[in-house]
């Protein structure tokens, strides 16, 4: 298994706390000493060494945006499809997946992950081909989500998409031309959201699986949202809808 680099203080914090596999946490000798000692005694309870460095060599490790603390960690595991079911099955919940559609962002993904953790996500499916994967730019803007939420890595999406509905997940497309307002769903159903890629929307052969399409309603100039944004305000009308006031 070859190393990943994590950098950013939340996101290696988290990585130390989850029990993820740490090889070595390097620190600037510029940072906060209450940061420090909460780093070395998360890494003491892990086994993890921690080495302080010139802030030059983290820059020349993570370009420079690293806040000081960079980890070398084993590589992120990918889920399988039965992994996400048993999560929802633990939670006693009806499955809540997000696809992403051929999405290649690292940003876009690291917040949709860093959404779905706080919205009850059970997991991501993402294509094996054409999609940005698990990388530190992922891990960094995920601020620690991705050590929580399961992300699973298909062949074929629209394959998956016949698995699905063959299990009875509802399967919910997202583009800006859809006819139905996306405020009208039934967040309560097994559902699994659909996400399509920054430039090209969601393919029209997984557009052609889906059970349905919603819109989120916009008056501006401009013709779409950023697809975390976009994935964001589905996240939380679904969450809303299955998490009545006073149980959140
Ligand atoms: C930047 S948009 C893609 C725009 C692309 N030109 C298109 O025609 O779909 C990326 C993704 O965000 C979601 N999205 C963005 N704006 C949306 C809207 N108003 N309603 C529903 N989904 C939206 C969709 O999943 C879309 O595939």
């Amino acid at each position: 298994m070859s190393d990943e680099i994590i950098i950013g203080k939340n996101p290696v914090l988290e990585a130390l706390s989850s029990g993820r596999s740490v090889n070595k946490v390097f620190v600037a000798e510029h940072l906060n000493p209450n940061t420090v000692k909460k780093i070395k005694q998360l890494a003491k309870e892990a086994g993890t060494i921690v080495q302080h460095v010139p802030k030059a060599k983290l820059d020349s490790i993570s370009n420079g945006n690293h806040q000081g603390i960079v980890a070398y960690v084993a590589s992120y595991d990918y889920g399988n499809l039965e992994d996400l079911f048993v999560r929802a099955e633990q939670r006693g919940e009806d499955p809540f997946f997000i696809i992403l559609d051929e999405l290649e962002d690292p940003h876009n993904l690291g917040s949709i992950l860093r959404t779905a953790d706080a919205t009850g996500v059970h997991g991501v499916i993402i294509p094996k081909r054409r999609s940005v994967g698990l990388t530190a730019t992922v891990a960094k803007t995920a601020a620690g989500a991705i050590e929580h939420i399961p992300v699973v890595r298909v062949t074929n999406i629209a394959d998956t998409i016949d698995e699905l509905k063959e299990r009875h997940v509802w399967v919910v497309g997202t583009e800006g031309e859809a006819t139905e307002d996306y405020r009208r769903l039934d967040g309560t159903m097994p559902i699994a959201v659909v996400i399509g890629n920054e430039g090209k929307g969601i393919s029209r052969l997984v557009r052609k699986k889906c059970d349905w399409t919603v819109r989120i309603p916009m008056s501006g100039e401009v013709s779409s949202l950023n697809a975390s944004v976009a994935c964001s305000l589905l996240l939380y009308e679904i969450y809303r809808k299955r998490t009545p006031l006073g149980e959140s």
